[in-house]
Order: structure tokens, then C-alpha cells, then sequence
């Protein structure tokens, strides 16, 4: 069997556009344009590589972008002042504070003085509970890309066996939350995990999030499950030439394509709908906060 590709950059060119309906909507009937804040503190280029990506994007469906930059040795009392101002200010529907911070700054202290209702990248202490409790929250954009692409590719996800690899807060925990959510068989595996390929062998469903590049190689994965690839990491390409990097995911996509029903490229798979999902989160929280309906398929 030879996957099927699933991609993620035209599914989320379908997103945008979808985010940009009703983004015209909202100003059209209602005077309103959503807009979202990013707040980048010091100078890591990949980071403002992103930045600006976001920024683009954000403008490109219509929407207002307002980005801040503080200096790398910018004070937490500093930090604080400026998400409050964005917390107060009524043009500002969604704010991200792009991460890793600085190591001085406290990021579980700064992520939770957003207001969790402007919290698009749902970190926040309350959306994080929200989502546990199966309530309505905003949820962290990447496992909403993710969820967005198996619910397009399988339509119901009712009784399959996920694994996700990985435990982090901002992608393994709420990607459980969500297939549990849709009434996935869900385990949660990680680096103490006893015998890691044979629980991904028992999964249809594959979310490899680990930041290990290519370590999930195609004989852990079950003939014809779906693998959902959100590693995005740089290696040397010394057959590109001297100094030369290229992308890979957490999956060695070459084997795992050869058994897997479908499959997530890296880059053009998850990566384009974290950005994707950040914009409908905007455009949710701008609806919300003027009570206004909820768009529809842009939400979990
Ligand atoms: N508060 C916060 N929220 C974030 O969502 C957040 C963050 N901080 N810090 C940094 C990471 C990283 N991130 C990416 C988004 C899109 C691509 C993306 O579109 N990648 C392209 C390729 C990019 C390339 O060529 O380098 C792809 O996979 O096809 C990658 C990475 C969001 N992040």
C-alpha cells in the first residue's frame, strides 16, 4: 500500500478562505473587524520567521494584525503591562505570546494573564480545563489542525484506537482531550512508554509529536492507519551540499508512506494549519466576544 497524502497546505489555503468569509461577513453586517495581537520578545530567527508568516496571513483573510516586539531583556513586569493594554483593548479579539520565552520570564504566568477569552492559542490555565471538561474553550491551534484534517479524511472518528506520541501541554495532552472528544480509543505514549512500537502498531490513528526527528519508523505503524506527522525538524543535508539543512517530521515518512492509509508531509502538512487554525481561532473569539453565532467549521 502506498499512503495516501494528506495536504495540509491546501486544506489550510481552504481554512483561510473559509476565515476570510467570515471575516467579510462580520465587517459586512456588522462593522467588525477581528484582529490579533502577536507579541515576539528577543530576536530568534525562526521565531520571527513565524512571526511574520502569522502577520501575513492575518492581513492576506482580512483581518487587522497588531505585532509587538520587545527586546530580549524586556522585564516580566514589562511583558505583563503590554498583554494587559491588549486584554483592554476592544480591536484586539486574539492574543499570542509567541514561545519559548526568554529564560527569565515565567511563561505559565505570563500565558495566564491573557484573558482566557482572547487565549487563541488555548494555554491558558481555564482553557485548558474547559477542554478536559468537554466545554466550550479555545483550543491550542495545532491539535485543532490536526483534529480538522482526520475528521475531513475519515468523517467519524467513533471507536478508532488513537496513540499520540508525546506529552506536551501544547500539543500531546490537548490532541488526547480532542479524540477523546470525538470517541477515539485514546493512549498517550511517551519516552518511558514499555515497548513504544508495539502500542503504535495497535493504533489507526498515529499523532507522532515527540520533536525526535524520523524516530517512528514505518514498522511501527499498522497496514493502513492514518499517521499525523507534527514534528517540524532541521537536520543537515550534506547531500543538499556543504552546510545545507531540510525539514522532517517525527516520522520517517518514506517507510511509514509505504504501509500507512494516509499521511501528513513535513513541511505542508500540520504546520500550515497551526497558522490556519490560529486565524478561525481569531475570527471564534471576535464572534464570542460580540455574541455573535460561532463560525461554523472552524471550531471543535
Ligand atoms: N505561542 C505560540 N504559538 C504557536 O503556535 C507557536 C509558538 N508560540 N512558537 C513557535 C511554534 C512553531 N509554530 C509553527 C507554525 C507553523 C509552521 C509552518 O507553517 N511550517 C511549515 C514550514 C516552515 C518552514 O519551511 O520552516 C510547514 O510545516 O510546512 C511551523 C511552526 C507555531 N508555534
Amino acid at each position: 500500500m502506498t499512503a495516501q497524502v494528506i495536504d495540509g497546505k491546501a486544506f489550510a489555503a481552504t481554512v483561510r478562505e473559509k476565515v476570510a468569509g467570515h471575516v467579510a461577513r462580520l465587517k459586512e453586517e456588522h462593522g467588525i473587524t477581528p484582529g490579533l495581537a502577536v507579541v515576539l520578545v528577543g530576536e530568534d530567527p525562526a521565531s520571527q520567521v513565524y512571526v511574520r508568516s502569522k502577520g501575513k496571513q492575518t492581513v492576506e483573510a482580512g483581518m487587522n494584525s497588531y505585532e509587538h516586539k520587545l527586546e530580549a531583556d524586556t522585564s516580566e513586569a514589562d511583558l505583563l503591562a503590554v498583554v494587559d493594554q491588549l486584554n483592554n483593548d476592544p480591536n484586539v479579539h486574539g492574543i499570542l505570546v509567541q514561545l519559548p520565552l526568554p529564560g527569565h520570564l515565567n511563561e505559565d504566568l505570563i500565558i495566564n494573564s491573557i484573558a482566557p477569552e482572547k487565549d487563541v492559542d488555548g494555554f491558558h490555565i481555564s482553557n485548558v480545563g474547559l477542554l478536559g471538561t468537554g466545554q466550550k474553550s479555545m483550543v491550542p491551534c495545532t491539535p485543532l489542525g490536526c483534529l480538522m484534517m482526520l475528521r475531513d479524511h475519515h468523517g467519524s472518528l467513533s471507536g478508532m484506537d488513537a496513540v499520540v506520541i508525546g506529552r506536551s501541554n501544547i500539543v500531546g495532552k490537548p490532541m488526547a482531550q480532542l479524540l477523546l472528544g470525538d470517541s477515539c480509543t485514546v493512549t498517550i505514549a511517551h519516552s518511558r512508554t514499555k515497548d513504544l512500537p508495539e502500542v503504535v502498531r495497535r493504533a489507526d490513528i498515529v499523532v507522532a509529536a515527540v520533536g525526535r526527528p524520523e524516530m517512528v519508523p514505518g514498522d511501527w505503524i499498522k497496514e493502513g492507519a492514518t499517521v499525523i506527522d507534527v514534528g517540524i525538524n532541521r537536520i543537515d543535508a550534506p547531500e543538499k551540499g556543504e552546510g545545507k539543512t531540510r525539514l522532517v517530521g517525527d516520522v520517517h515518512y518514506e517507510s511509514a508512506a509505504a504501509v500507512a492509509g494516509a499521511i501528513t508531509p513535513v513541511p505542508g502538512g500540520v504546520g500550515p494549519m497551526t497558522i490556519a487554525c490560529l486565524l478561525a481561532n481569531t475570527v471564534t473569539a471576535c464572534c464570542r466576544a460580540n455574541g455573535l453565532a460561532e463560525p461554523e467549521g472552524l471550531t471543535a
